[in-house]
């Protein structure tokens, strides 16, 4: 049976349709949108018409998007048809909620035939422009992601941007931006230059608002963000869950340590730690020589009834609940407790306010890192809540424009490890299914 979130519990059918000229971040956006639903289980796919285009044109020059080269209009044509139609039967046949529509639809004619295709099957459609004059972003942004994009493959990338810049001089000729008068009947976000100004024209739904509120949060300077476990507590040496323990001697040698091993990979950057409200944060916290901030939405999973058990006195007590947590880990939730859902759905405001920030150090327990590693790392929920994250070692995440790069850097002093298997109650990182994931955290030393 399908779960519902708040979000898409009134059945609604959203296409999202980009609009922009080339360069202007609609794929990052895009991107970003249905990896922040697909977090909170809203069922969203990108339908990227340069994909298809590239079935019938795969490494074009910038003359096949003049708007007055027919051969190349109708090769256009098929392809936003076709990704059309793909997106119309996932609707249909994959219960989708939000589509993405990512080409330019540059023209209010190539526009109002999306909004007629949207109206005709019951799907709201919500344009959303990237406008941007900043010449200079725009050639990074070229040199960022288009000379090494495939319609580029193996051409230098100085004939390249000449290239591209060409591209988007053709599309400029025939380009109509969203029109506050012209356009008033939509609904429509615009972004300009970035979000230094956001129109929004008749946003309805709350789904949509969600949409829009978060592209608003998006900037795309450099940063890192860091990500670290508490130190071994008392209660991981006792092999107990939950709980609000203190740290173990090697708990402390690692909050001891923390501060150089943060410095050596953050250099001067001035940082801001957050913490959950439980002690074994903010005791690992203690020797950082940053601003830091309590965040209850940080504290550990609640395991309700479970809380202070181990997961042997768990198996004997609760049988039935540690078979079904192991069957369904995602969506298991304690008696008197939370699921791994719960947690993500707390989350989003810390995800919100990661997405504002520049450089940002998190030190949160387990379940709550796999969720923040998850919505950077895009795992699905079916393998998030299995992944290792190991003890004392500080992993930094650096977003790029479509992937996030990870680094692990290990302390090098001993721990526990809390990791449990599915189907056991014994903890360890031997388990043959933790290294099974695609997403472990254990092995390598750094991952893209
Ligand atoms: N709102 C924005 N305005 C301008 N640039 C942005 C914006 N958001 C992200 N970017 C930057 O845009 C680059 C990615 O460009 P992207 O491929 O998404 O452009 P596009 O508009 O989809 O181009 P095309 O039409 O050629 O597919 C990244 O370098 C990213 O940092």
């Amino acid at each position: 049976m399908p779960v519902y979130t708040v979000s898409n519990v009134q059945n609604l059918r959203i296409c999202v349709v980009m609009v922009g000229l080339p360069a202007r971040g609609k794929s990052f956006i895009s991107q970003k949108i249905v990896r922040y639903l697909s977090w909170l289980s809203i069922k969203s796919k990108c339908f990227n018409v340069g994909n298809y285009r590239r079935q019938g044109a795969p490494r074009p020059s910038a003359e096949f998007f003049d708007a007055s080269n027919e051969e190349a209009y109708k090769i256009r044509e098929h392809a936003v048809t076709q990704a059309v139609i793909d997106m119309m039967n996932w609707f249909a046949d994959e219960q989708g909620v939000v589509a993405i529509l990512d080409a330019t639809n540059s023209t209010r004619q190539r526009r109002n035939w999306v909004l007629k295709l949207c109206r005709e099957n019951s799907i709201e459609p919500m344009f959303l422009e990237s406008w941007c004059d900043d010449n200079d972003l725009i050639l990074r942004n070229i040199a960022d992601v288009k000379t090494s994009s495939p319609d580029y493959k193996g051409v230098d990338p100085d004939v390249a941007t000449a290239d591209f810049l060409e591209r988007i001089a053709n599309y400029e000729q025939v380009y109509q931006a969203l029109d506050e008068a012209q356009d008033r009947d939509l609904t429509f976000v615009r972004l300009i230059n970035i979000a230094q100004q956001v129109i929004i024209n008749k946003v309805e739904t709350y789904l949509e608002s969600r949409i829009v509120f978060y592209v608003m949060n998006l900037h795309i300077k450099p940063r890192y963000i860091w990500l670290s476990r508490h130190g071994e507590s008392i209660y991981n040496l006792e092999k107990k869950i939950g709980g609000d323990s203190s740290l173990s001697p090697r708990g402390l040698q690692y909050a001891k340590k923390l501060p150089e091993l943060v410095r050596e990979s953050a250099g001067n950057r001035d940082l801001t730690v957050w913490t959950s409200t439980l002690i074994r944060t903010q005791e690992t916290a203690q020797d950082l020589p940053y601003k830091q901030l309590q965040w209850k939405a940080l504290d550990e999973l609640d395991a309700g009834v479970c809380d202070g058990m181990t997961y042997e006195e768990i198996e004997e007590t609760f049988p039935e609940d540690f078979k079904a947590r192991d069957e369904d880990k995602y969506e298991y939730r304690y008696r008197g407790g939370e699921s791994y859902r719960d947690v993500v759905i707390r989350l989003e405001p810390i995800i919100m306010e990661l997405e504002r920030q520049e450089n940002i150090l998190i030190i949160t327990h387990q379940a709550v890192l796999r969720c923040i590693y998850a919505y950077f790392m895009n795992v699905p929920q079916e393998e998030s809540p299995w992944m290792s994250i190991p003890l004392h070692t500080l992993i930094r995440l650096e977003p790029r424009a479509y992937a996030t790069h990870v680094t692990k850097i290990k302390a090098d002093i001993p721990a526990v490890s809390t990791y449990k298997g599915k189907g056991t109650s014994q903890v360890g990182e031997s388990d043959s299914n933790q290294r099974k994931s695609a997403h472990a955290l254990i092995d390598s030393d750094s991952k893209k």
